[in-house]
């Protein structure tokens, strides 16, 4: 019997980095936990406890702490194709390198009517991500650019029905004519290239989901869904393929009726659990090859 290293990488998660960009009064922030992660031929680090090959995941937390500083941060992509060919060349023995990027929104603080100049609020959800892949150097570098949203939390109070579903000896769900949709979305994009202005399609992709979900008119999560990223792909040539993870957060009419109270669809018992989990992909039939796009990519791997 023989055994041997089967896939392996290894680097830095979770490296919380906040950035002030301090040139003027008025300060700009921005706040990324970033993890990144080589792969390559390291099993002599495995194998033998030889680090010659390894650029420590110690070394890797000060890059992205010197980068912040030395490169700057326009996008969440930018900084991480920057960290991953730089971490390619440090590192010859490494053949891949993968950097994710989650930031933290933070909004300025009104004060009289004005956002303050250096005072933030954290605004919750629907944080910005980007997993980035590059493989190789030089004529051989391919780099695979995936970006989208976690924990976007969305609802709507009414222009949403379930109906005409399979029924079995065990179904009990009533048909909806009129409920309340809500999901906390989680949503990927592939980028076909990387000639693309990051921040503009990013706050124009989430802007197109979001109106997409209010205005689609809902049959199931799954018609909403696929709806939203059909546009989304109508509207950014740049975009190859959409993913969804969408919980179906689930908004029970409240029996009223043992107290004599109607409820007009009015009161609702919000479940945390059991939920409905709906996830798809929508894709141009002409896309890419994605190679190692969707490499680690945490639930669409
Ligand atoms: O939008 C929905 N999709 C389903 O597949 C489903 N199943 C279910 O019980 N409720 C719902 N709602």
């Amino acid at each position: 019997m023989a055994i041997k290293l089967g896939p392996n990488e290894y680097g830095k998660a979770q490296v919380h980095l906040v950035r002030v960009y301090r040139d003027t009064d008025r300060h700009e922030i921005r706040d990324f936990t970033v993890s990144t992660s080589l792969r390559g031929d390291f099993s002599d680090a495995h194998i033998d406890g030889d680090q010659a090959a390894v650029l420590p995941t110690d070394t890797q937390k000060n890059t992205v702490f010197a980068f912040a500083k030395e490169k700057g941060i326009e996008s969440p992509e930018q900084f991480a194709l920057e960290l991953a060919d730089h971490f390619l060349e440090a590192a010859p023995v490494a053949d891949g390198a993968r950097i994710e990027i989650e930031e933290t929104n933070w909004n300025r603080i009104t004060v009289d009517g004005k956002g303050h100049d250096h005072s933030f609020v954290q605004s919750g959800g629907g944080n910005r991500t980007t997993v980035v892949n590059v493989d190789g150097r030089g004529a051989d570098r391919k780099a695979h650019v995936v970006s989208g949203l976690n924990d976007l939390v969305v609802l709507k109070s009414t222009g949403s029905e379930f109906h005409g579903f399979l029924k079995d000896k065990y179904t009990t769900l009533a048909e909806a004519d009129d409920r309340i949709l809500a999901t906390s979305l989680i949503v990927r994009w592939r980028y076909e290239g990387t000639d693309v202005d990051w921040n503009k399609t990013f706050d124009a992709a989430k802007a197109t989901l979001l109106q997409r979900f209010a205005e689609i008119h809902s049959k199931a999560l799954q018609q909403s869904l696929y709806g939203m990223g059909e546009t989304l792909l109508e509207q950014h040539p740049e975009i190859a393929e959409f993913k969804f993870s969408a919980p179906n957060k689930h908004h029970f009419l409240v029996d009223l009726s043992p107290f004599g109270v109607e409820n007009p669809n009015e009161v609702f018992y919000a479940a945390d659990r059991p939920f409905g989990l709906i996830e798809g992909t929508v894709i141009r039939d002409d896309s890419s090859d994605p190679g190692n796009a969707w490499h680690s990519v945490p639930g669409f791997c």
